[in-house]
C-alpha cells in the first residue's frame, strides 16, 4: 500500500475527477429511472380515473408524483447504510437535493409558506422539499391554509410549535375548520441572528424581529441591548426587510434572511436555549400512505363529563402506542369548552391503530384525523 508521501496532489485530483463523472453519469441515471418512474404513474393514474369516476382527480393528482413516504424511506436507508466518513446526517441532505431535483423533472412542486422570503418557515421548506421546490410565500397561515385548499400551490409549510415558546395556537384552530390533512412534519433548529446592513453596526436604535423571536433571545438581548428599543413585527423576514432599507434598524432572523437581504451578522447563536428547535407541518389535500416510520395526529372534542379524558386516552395505553403530544385549545363554539389535540406514533392504516380510532370517534362528540405521515427523517 502507498504511504501517505507517496501520495501527490495532481493523482489525488485525477481520482477525484474519475469519480467525479461516475457520480455525474448515475445522477443522470438516476434521473431518467425517475422519469420513467412519472410515465407509470401517470398511466396508472390514468388507467384507475376509468374505473372511479367521480373521484375528485385534481386532488389525486397532487400525490400522483411527490411521496412523502417512499422519500422518508429512501432518506432513512441512506442514512442506516452510511459507513462514514461523511455524517449520516450529510449524505441524507446529499440525497434530498437529489430526490428533490428528480422530482422537479417529474413535476414541479409549488410549496406555499409563512413568508415573505427568508422566514425560518421557508427554511423548513426547502429543509424538508429539497432546493428544487418552488417555493410562495403567503403573509398569513390561514393564507397557506387556502393557498393549498384552492389547488394553487401542491404543498403548504406553517410552524406548530416552538422549544422555547409552545405552541403556535393560530395553526392548531386552523386545522379544526380545515379539510387539509398533515403531509409531513420538518424540525427545525433555529439558531437566531442579529442582522444590520452592511457598515451599519454602530446606531442600532431599534431591534425588530417576530415576537417568538424576541422572546427566544430576551436574555441575551438584556444583557448586550439592554436600552434599545425591541419591536415586534410580523415576521423575522419582515424584520430582514425593514434593517435593509432602514438606517438604525436591526433585525433578529435566518442565515437565509442575511443572504436574502444582504444583511451581515453581529452576532450568531444568540437564542437563550441552546436547542431552540421549531416544528413545521406540511399540509396537502391528499392522505400519505405509510412509510414504516410514522405519526398520526388528531383534534376531537370530549364529552364534558368526570373521566371523558381518561377514557380517550386509555386505549393508547392499553395497546402501548406513544403518545408524543397532547394539547388543549378553546372549542370556539360553546364556552368553557375544548378540543384536544393529539398526536402518537403509528399509521391510521395500521389496524391497531384503525381500532384505537374506531374506538375514539364511538366515544368522542367530534373526532377528526389530520394525517398520517412520516416522522422528521432529517
Ligand atoms: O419513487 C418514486 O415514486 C419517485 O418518484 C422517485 C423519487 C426519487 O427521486 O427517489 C422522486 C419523487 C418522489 O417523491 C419519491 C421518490
Amino acid at each position: 500500500m502507498a504511504s501517505d508521501k507517496d501520495i501527490d496532489l495532481g493523482s489525488l485530483r485525477r481520482d477525484i475527477d474519475r469519480i467525479d463523472s461516475q457520480i455525474h453519469q448515475l445522477l443522470n441515471e438516476r434521473a431518467r429511472c425517475a422519469q420513467q418512474v412519472a410515465i407509470v404513474k401517470q398511466r396508472e393514474f390514468e388507467a384507475a380515473q376509468q374505473f372511479e369516476s367521480g373521484t375528485d382527480s385534481s386532488s389525486a393528482q397532487q400525490l400522483l408524483f411527490y411521496r412523502p413516504e417512499r422519500e422518508a424511506q429512501v432518506l432513512e436507508r441512506v442514512k442506516a447504510a452510511n459507513t462514514g466518513p461523511l455524517a449520516d446526517d450529510t449524505v441524507a441532505y446529499i440525497f434530498r437535493e437529489i430526490m428533490s431535483a428528480c422530482l422537479a423533472l417529474e413535476k414541479p412542486m409549488e410549496v406555499a409558506y409563512l413568508g415573505p422570503e427568508g422566514t425560518y418557515t421557508q427554511a423548513a421548506a426547502i429543509k424538508h422539499f429539497g432546493h428544487a421546490v418552488i417555493s410562495v410565500p403567503m403573509t398569513t397561515i390561514d393564507a397557506v391554509f387556502s393557498q393549498v385548499e384552492s389547488g394553487q400551490c401542491h404543498y403548504g409549510v406553517v410552524p406548530v410549535e416552538n422549544s422555547t415558546e409552545g405552541m403556535v395556537s393560530h395553526t392548531l384552530d386552523a386545522f379544526v375548520n380545515s379539510s387539509l390533512k398533515i403531509c409531513g412534519e420538518v424540525e427545525l433548529r433555529v439558531r437566531l441572528n442579529l442582522l444590520v446592513a452592511q457598515g451599519g453596526e454602530a446606531d442600532i436604535t431599534r431591534i425588530c424581529a417576530h415576537q417568538q423571536a424576541l422572546a427566544q433571545s430576551r436574555l441575551w438581548l438584556d444583557a448586550n441591548f439592554p436600552n434599545i428599543e425591541r419591536v415586534a413585527v410580523s415576521s423575522n423576514g419582515e424584520a430582514a426587510r425593514i434593517a435593509a432599507k432602514e438606517a438604525g434598524t436591526a433585525a433578529i432572523a435566518s442565515d437565509l434572511a442575511a443572504q436574502k437581504y444582504g444583511l451581515m451578522a453581529l452576532a450568531s447563536g444568540i437564542e437563550d436555549q441552546p436547542d431552540n428547535t421549531t416544528r413545521f407541518l406540511v399540509i396537502g389535500r391528499e392522505n400519505v400512505s405509510a412509510s414504516g416510520k410514522d405519526k398520526t395526529s388528531i383534534v376531537v372534542s370530549a364529552h364534558n363529563r368526570p373521566g371523558a379524558l381518561f377514557k380517550l386516552l386509555e386505549p393508547f395505553q392499553q395497546s402501548n402506542i406513544m403518545l408524543t403530544r397532547i394539547d388543549t385549545r378553546p372549542s370556539r363554539t360553546e364556552t368553557w369548552t375544548y378540543v384536544f389535540f393529539i398526536e402518537f406514533e403509528g399509521h391510521q392504516d395500521d389496524p391497531e391503530i384503525a381500532a384505537i380510532l374506531d374506538n375514539i370517534s364511538q366515544q368522542t362528540v367530534m373526532c377528526k384525523i389530520l394525517g398520517s405521515y412520516p416522522k422528521a427523517a432529517l
